[in-house]
């Protein structure tokens, strides 16, 4: 036999894209959350695998963390009492930088939940077009109800497991769901304690130690910013438009900021016990009452309704998908959003959804909302605001320099009108009727793969 016709052979009997993602799901049944993100991201891409067949075992090697750490985080609590945790992180790929995603403190995570994230983040930090890897991690300890001396004493004990696997050129854990200013304070002072260097291994910093300006604002603003090209394009803005958005966080609330200082009402915040529904829009000053609830006190979102506000309602176990407004900003936690709450938004007039949360929207609300022909942005690209300006905290910290507001602030509107750019340009160039979501995983996955190739198999 020849060789090329033995090369061809091999060809051949090399797997199909399907057959690659079915080994990956027979490897770890238990990962629910993973493959409904390697499905979405796998659906949007095969255009381009059909162009570049040799992608394929690019995406089979994408499939499998480079680096997986599982930890026991033994800590005190208030009472003297040793609890116990379970500490992760996940670094899902080097190929374009060091490692960078946040650490999510929350009951539900798992290895599952980190790699759907690690998984999303790949994609999402190659749309920024910095030189950021992706990774993700945390911890099934949750904060919520415990003193600050807890979280104190749980975070340095989380960091005393971690602290020889992350780094400013290899790994550079942030925040996330559960994990703020404070935890990062906790967790970066106890960085610096054992490893004795500033050197900047986590963002999210204070502004006044080490971190950047906008960087607490970044996600929230970024989703409004790169909604409003979105938006724009349609002819419309937010001057005046109602918008429902859900979550009451860090993404939740600097969107909402935003969209207030755009003219848009606000018409929802919600937490994981219920909504607050404000008919004519919240004013800055709710919307401070409820920033200093969340952030300082740490209480319910229903106490808007008890101690600041005779308009609002509140409606336990709700969802703001239930109301009506003209765009829907989810910015909670996955699968926030599923088909029947997809299918009330298009029933009720609403004309876009733009994710803030990471995968909120589940497959069969994806499909509702474009049925619909509603303008939808995935989160991967329309969240990336956040770890775009942790990329530019990144190099401050490693150009010993600190730059003003407006600065990172033009930066971060570049960075979301480039990602927008990218998504509908490549939306163009494999014809896809505009299609934002399968533009954003294309674009991001081709920066990806090419940096792989370019590597070597490793
Ligand atoms: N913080 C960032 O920079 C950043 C960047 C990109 C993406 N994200 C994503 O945005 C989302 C929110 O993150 P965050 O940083 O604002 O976290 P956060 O902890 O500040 O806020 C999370 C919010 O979601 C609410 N929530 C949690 N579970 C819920 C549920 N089951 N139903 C309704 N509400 C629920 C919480 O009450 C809280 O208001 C997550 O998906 C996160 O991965 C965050």
């Amino acid at each position: 036999m020849s060789t090329s016709s033995s090369k061809a052979e091999e060809a051949t009997s090399k797997p199909s894209v399907d057959e690659v993602v079915e080994a990956a799901k027979q490897r770890d049944p238990d990962q629910p959350e993973f493959f409904q993100a390697v499905d979405e991201v796998v659906a949007s891409v095969k255009p381009l695998l059909k162009e570049r067949p040799e992608l394929v075992d690019v995406l089979a090697r994408m499939l499998e963390p480079e680096r997986v750490l599982h930890f026991r985080v033994a800590w005190q609590d208030d009472d003297g009492r040793t609890e116990i945790n379970r500490g992760f992180r996940v670094v899902m790929n080097t190929a374009c930088g060091p490692g960078k995603g946040g650490l999510r403190f929350h009951p539900s995570v798992d290895l599952s939940t980190l790699k759907f994230l690690a998984f999303e983040q790949t994609f999402k930090n190659a749309l920024t077009g910095l030189p950021l890897g992706a990774a993700k991690g945390g911890s099934d300890f949750n904060p919520r109800g415990r003193s600050d001396d807890e979280v104190m004493r749980f975070c340095q004990a989380f960091m005393s497991a971690l602290y020889t696997e992350i780094g400013p050129d290899t790994d550079v854990p942030a925040g996330d769901i559960g994990v703020g200013a404070r935890e990062i304070g906790f967790l970066y002072g106890q960085y610096k304690r054992l490893t004795r260097r500033a050197d900047g291994a986590m963002t999210g910093k204070g502004s006044n130690w080490g971190g950047s300006l906008v960087r607490p604002e970044a996600t929230g603003y970024g989703l409004v910013y790169f909604a409003r090209h979105i938006v724009a394009d349609a002819d419309e803005s937010f001057d005046g438009a109602k918008c429902l958005v859900s979550g009451s966080g860090n993404v939740a609330l600097h969107a909402a900021a935003k969209l207030i200082s755009l003219g848009a009402k606000v018409v929802t915040l919600s937490d994981s016990s219920g909504v607050i529904h404000e008919p004519d829009g919240l004013t800055e000053d709710g919307l401070a009452f409820i920033t200093e609830l969340k952030t300082v006190r740490r209480g319910r979102i229903k106490e808007y309704t008890e101690e600041f506000s005779e308009s609002a309602e509140y409606v336990e176990g709700g969802k703001p998908w239930q109301f009506a407004g003209d765009y829907a900003f989810p910015c909670a936690t996955q699968n926030e959003l599923d088909g029947d709450d997809a299918a009330a938004l298009v029933d009720a007039g609403v004309r876009g959804v733009f994710e803030g949360a990471n995968m909120p929207c589940t497959a069969e609300a994806i499909e509702a909302i474009k049925s619909g022909s509603l303008m939808y942005s995935p989160g991967k690209a329309s969240n990336a605001g956040g770890v775009g300006v942790s990329g530019l905290e990144m190099a401050q910290n490693a150009g010993h320099v600190f730059w003003d507001e407006e600065e990172v602030d033009s930066k971060l509107q570049s960075i979301m009108e480039d990602i927008y750019t990218a998504a509908k340009d490549t939306a163009d160039r494999f014809d896809l009727g505009g299609d934002l979501q399968a533009g954003a995983n294309i674009a991001g996955f081709e920066r990806v793969a090419d940096a792989m190739v370019a590597q070597g198999v490793w």
